[in-house]
């Protein structure tokens, strides 16, 4: 050891001193060119050999910078005497990190490595498709050469999974949006970020338990998956359509997934996306483990705009041939020809065609309002894993959510009111929103919280009741009268669309 030392010293001396001598001896604009020869010089006897790692390679983040960044962090935390804190804007975690020109060495299957942190001041730009940060920032790895083929890959695929695995450990997960349109921030990112704190759970879900558990399974058996994923030769991804009135708690339920499963949500608008191409972009910034949500989709691609394709006719044969003209309402989106449009095919291409493959464990997840506004080739099977219907307040809900906001069991409720609350509930059809509205308002007090919701759901229920009965005395009106021609038209035209659908 203390061989090595002497030397590394007398190596380090004699670079010094040829530093000097060029100096001394060399005219300013020879001085970088000799220097650089000399460098590369010792390089040649050197016994190591370095990796530059920067932060910012030509006009991309380089994932690997961010990787070694949170990686060194958590073995500095413990062995560094000079660091950098950093705490990210609303975040609960501090982050340390090397300061500018500090070392650190790292042990790896028995080799050890360095790493030195280096920052400079960036020349002043001339011009640049984007804004550069002013530091230039980088690692420099220094290995020994006999070690370098040993343990290089392995080292920094070990330091990617373990950079993932503190992201998801420590950092609060981060809800992501494309509300910038297609504009990049200054590290090429085109989604903004911020920490994601929903506290919605599986726990304090309304719903079937039944329902609940068969999801969860679900989402257990994606996220383990990885083996079957590669077996079966299927991308590791899986696609949920959640559908139903307002207020049932979709949104809800998909911040109880991302909960659940500690994954990074992409929240993606995509009324701000111009074009098929856009949209590829976006989608190959996600990261894995992530939920890629598009709520609202039935708001989102304007169905009753399509353009047939004269080509391929109705019966193309990829069966795509319709989808191809579904375009996005909003900016610029639903102008025939403009040019500016994303479409259905380009959507389901990346969640379901050959990009799908495009990095893996990831979760889509569709919402609307309206299942039967959608094109059924978004429901065709095998597109959207599972149909999740999210309904009124069930009976079971119901018991959920008087826990939830009044800690409130079956046994500290009367049989009567209990046997009451079940009778009415699913006639109500009140919403999880609306009885959470109630409970809210009288948290404080269980009892009349209770029977101000036994009111409310009375009232509904009757009403629906009523409505019900009108409809029907309606309907048998309708029957006794002779059907118009206009009817009988109607009539044959739904057949024809039901018969086109299933083709
Ligand atoms: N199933 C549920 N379990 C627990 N709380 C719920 C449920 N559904 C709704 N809520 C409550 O109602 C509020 C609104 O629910 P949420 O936003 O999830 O509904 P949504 O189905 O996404 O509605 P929209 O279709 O309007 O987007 C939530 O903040 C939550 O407190
Ligand atoms: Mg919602």
């Amino acid at each position: 050891m203390k061989e090595y030392w002497t030397s590394l010293a007398s190596l380090l001396g004699v670079f010094a001193f040829c530093q000097t001598i060029i100096q001394s001896l060399f005219p300013p604009h020879l001085r970088f060119l000799s220097l650089k020869f000399f460098s590369h010089f010792f390089h040649c006897f050197s016994s190591y050999c370095y990796f530059d790692i920067t932060e910012i390679d030509g006009v991309n983040t380089n994932e690997l910078y961010n990787a070694v960044q949170l990686y060194l962090s958590s073995h500095i935390s413990v062995t560094g005497t000079r660091l950098s804190l950093t705490r990210a804007l609303n975040s609960t975690a501090f982050t340390f990190g090397l300061a500018n020109n500090d070392t650190i060495t790292d042990t790896f299957n028995g080799v050890n490595v360095l790493w030195e942190h280096i920052v400079t001041q960036r020349q002043s730009q001339t011009f640049s498709w984007r804004p550069l940060p002013d530091e230039k920032r980088g690692f420099t790895l220094r290995i020994k050469k006999k070690d370098k083929t040993l343990i290089l890959k392995s080292y920094l695929d070990y330091i990617m999974e373990k950079a993932n695995e503190i992201r998801r450990k420590n950092q609060d997960r981060l809800l992501y949006t494309n509300s910038r349109g297609g504009s990049l921030d200054s590290r090429g990112h085109p989604w903004e970020s911020v920490p994601f704190k929903h506290p919605s759970t599986f726990d304090t879900l309304a719903m079937d338990p039944l329902k609940k558990n068969e999801i969860m399974e679900d989402l257990q058996d994606f996220a383990n998956g990885q083996g079957f994923y590669q077996k079966t030769g299927r991308a590791w991804k899986r696609g949920y359509l959640l559908y139903g009135p307002p207020g049932t708690g979709k949104s809800s339920m998909i911040a109880a997934m991302a909960n659940y499963l500690s994954y990074d949500i992409y929240d993606l608008e995509l009324t701000e996306v111009n074009n098929n191409s856009e949209l590829r972009k976006l989608l190959m910034k996600t990261s894995s483990k992530s939920i890629i949500v598009i709520e609202d989709i039935d708001c989102s691609i304007n169905l009753t705009n399509r353009k047939k394709n004269k080509n391929s006719g109705v019966s193309g044969s990829r069966g795509y041939y319709d989808l191809s003209a579904l375009e996005v309402r909003g900016v610029g989106g639903s102008e025939e020809g403009s040019g500016n449009s994303i479409t259905l095919s380009g959507l389901l291409n990346f969640s379901d065609g050959l990009w799908s493959c495009c990095g893996s464990e990831r979760i889509f997840v569709f919402t609307t309002n309206h299942v039967e506004k959608l094109d059924p080739a978004l429901l065709r099977s095998g597109r959207m894993d599972m149909h999740i219907f999210m309904s009124y307040c069930s009976f079971s809900s119901l018991k959920i959510l008087l826990q939830n906001y009044l800690r409130c069991e079956d046994s500290d409720l009367d049989e009567s009111v209990l046997k009451e609350l079940e009778e009415v509930v699913d006639v109500a059809r009140m919403t999880p929103a609306d009885i959470s509205e109630v409970l809210i308002k009288n948290r404080r007090k269980k009892k009349k919280a209770v029977i101000e919701l036994l009111e409310n759901l009375k009232v509904r229920a009757q009403r629906n009741e009523n409505i019900g009965d009108e409809e029907q005395e309606k309907r048998a009106l309708d029957s006794d009268s002779p059907r118009k021609e206009s009817e009988i038209e109607d009539n044959c035209k739904e057949g024809k669309i039901e018969e086109e659908k299933s083709d």
